[in-house]
């Protein structure tokens, strides 16, 4: 089966029925991925089935914990090379995007793709997010916030919560450790106003990695004083 194959095949176990455009879109990114790699450190994974289900399917996964239909806006926060927010973009075009990280490189990539494969209501961001969250068009702007594999939960969420509007959501991409993460942030949950609401512990088909999403609901605005300035969150966590 060649790359277009497979993962409409893959898709379809999830229930998600992929259009040409769409497969089309995944192969082109797929392939941009795989060459820039070779000249800047966007990703350790790289074995076609391997992006596929780790990269691709694993960032798709936020719509077990919520009804993707309901969201007009998103943020992805640290996107790295574009995940989860890039194979979420291509599955839910309706929905306007904007992808934040700390590394310029890594945006200028985001850039060219956004480019390359015509996603329209997509926006790269250079920051880092404890500055982006202060600017008055992105702090609680957004229906939902998406990040994986950027900080442990309370850390990240005084990243995130910010961005999101009240009574909107976070979900945060983590793996088994992410249960530890939980029981420590209780207090920086009070402290934003927010609430862990849901759970989703699973294993993606073709890798055994234990998977956690955990969505949090915002209850109420953020208080001016958060996030603190860049560096304070993660030197000293909520
Ligand atoms: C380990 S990578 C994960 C990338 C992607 N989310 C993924 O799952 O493949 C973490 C990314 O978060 C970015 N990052 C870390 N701290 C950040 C911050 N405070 N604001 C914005 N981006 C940040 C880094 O530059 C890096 O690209």
């Amino acid at each position: 089966m060649d790359f277009k194959e497979k993962l409409k095949a893959r898709a379809e176990k999830e229930g998600i029925s992929l259009t040409p455009k769409q497969l089309g879109q995944f192969e082109l990114f797929y392939k941009m991925l795989i060459e820039t790699n070779k000249s800047m450190n966007l990703t350790a994974i790289t074995d076609e089935d391997e992006v596929i289900e780790k990269h691709f399917i694993d960032s798709l996964s936020c719509r077990r914990v919520v009804d993707m239909s309901q969201i007009r806006t998103c943020i992805d926060v640290g996107t790295g090379a574009g995940f989860p927010g890039i194979p979420l973009k291509i599955v839910y075009p309706e929905i306007d995007f904007v992808l934040v990280d700390s590394l310029n490189k890594r945006v200028k990539f985001l850039k060219d793709v956004k480019e390359a494969l015509g996603l329209e209501g997509l926006e790269a961001l250079h920051g880092r997010a404890e500055d982006l969250a202060r600017d008055k068009s992105l702090r609680a702007a957004f229906d939902l916030c998406v990040s994986r594999a950027v900080a442990n939960l309370s850390v990240l969420s005084e990243y995130c919560v910010p961005f999101v509007r009240t009574n909107g959501y976070f979900v945060s991409y983590k793996g088994k450790k992410g249960l530890e993460e939980i029981s420590n942030a209780q207090n920086c949950m009070n402290v934003l106003g927010c609430k862990i609401e849901k759970v989703d512990d699973f294993r993606l088909e073709e890798d055994e990695a234990e998977r956690l999403l955990i969505r949090i609901k915002k209850c109420k605005g953020t208080p001016k004083l958060y996030p603190r300035k860049a560096g304070t969150p993660s030197k000293n966590p909520l």
